[in-house]
């Protein structure tokens, strides 16, 4: 049997991302042994918690080991990226990679405030990544090594699937395929909610919820329009049309759509501020 390569990485940030991103990363069985080192700023109750779960190695001061990481990852909020950054430009080496899941921050963002030809890269997971069911969107910085490149495209593939595109696109699709899961939730949550409310007993309503949307997401996947998938349950002159009205009468899809420019416009305006404060 082939041995495994080893590869060190290194997490700034211990948190829902960072688990999440863990979990999936130490699930696949891919080509690559991941060295897995995790730092935060003070939670040491979470570190321990990851320890204890996934064998990670918990680090106190991510300083004093940052040099010996392949691959730093940045998953920390936004705003506390400046700070970790600037004290990371005084450390960081050519050969490493410094890939950041920040909102916002944008790979250019990364390469500004890191030393000129640092290997950078800004992955958008989402919190499948934890079940190895993320739809990821990767922007890969120029200066990024073939080497840096394939362990990336590890990462990604111990997430889930990706998506690898420009910058430009991670900033307008991160509330489709980063924030959206949060939607989906909540429109989970009002079907459940109603199915509780006829007397279905909460195990069984999530089944039920969690098996249509499951179902609708595959239809969705053989690459149907949905609006044609929609027709398909409307029957003409039924009842799925008198739920559908309601909605429209709602302005369903206009409150939706303004959803989504408010994560994107949020999601700006965060890392745009953290730059500003550097
Ligand atoms: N949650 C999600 O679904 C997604 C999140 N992201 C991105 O992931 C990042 C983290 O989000 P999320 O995991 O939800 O947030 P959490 O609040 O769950 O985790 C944030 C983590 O960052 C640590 N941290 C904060 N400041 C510093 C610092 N200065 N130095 C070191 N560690 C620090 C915190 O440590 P401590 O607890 O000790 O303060 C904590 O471990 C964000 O940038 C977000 O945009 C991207 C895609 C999806
Ligand atoms: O809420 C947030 O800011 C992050 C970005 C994408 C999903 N969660």
């Amino acid at each position: 049997m082939n041995k495994l390569t080893q590869v060190r990485v290194l997490f700034i940030g211990a948190g829902r991302m960072a688990r999440a991103m863990i979990s999936g990363m130490i699930r696949q069985r891919g080509a690559i042994d991941w060295e897995i080192h995790v730092a935060n700023r003070s939670n040491s109750v979470r570190l321990a918690e990851l320890v204890e779960t996934f064998r990670v190695t918990a680090v106190r001061d991510w300083q004093t080991t940052a040099s010996q990481a392949d691959v730093i990852v940045l998953a920390m909020p936004p705003d506390e990226h400046q700070p970790v950054l600037r004290e990371l430009a005084k450390l960081v080496r050519k050969d490493q990679l410094v890939a950041s899941v920040a909102a916002g921050i944008g790979v250019s963002g990364l390469q500004a405030a890191l030393p000129q030809g640092t290997q950078c890269a800004w992955m958008m997971p989402n919190t499948a990544a934890g079940i190895g069911e993320s739809m990821t969107l990767c922007a890969i910085g120029d200066s990024v090594t073939e080497v840096h490149r394939h362990r990336l495209l590890e990462i990604l593939h111990g997430l889930g699937l990706s998506f690898v595109c420009t910058e430009q696109q991670v900033h307008d699709l991160t509330a489709i395929t980063g924030s959206a899961p949060a939607f989906a939730f909540q429109f989970a949550k009002a079907l459940e909610d109603s199915a509780t409310q006829f007397g279905v007993d909460l195990h069984d309503a999530r089944h039920l919820v969690g098996q249509m949307m499951l179902g609708a997401a595959k239809l969705i996947l053989t690459g149907q329009d949905p609006l044609a998938l929609a027709a398909e349950v409307t029957t003409p002159g039924g009842a799925t049309a008198a739920g559908l009205a309601v909605l429209e009468e709602a302005q369903f899809t206009t409150h939706l759509q303004a959803a989504v420019d408010a994560t994107n416009r949020k999601a700006r305006s965060l890392s745009a501020k953290s730059a500003e404060d550097a």
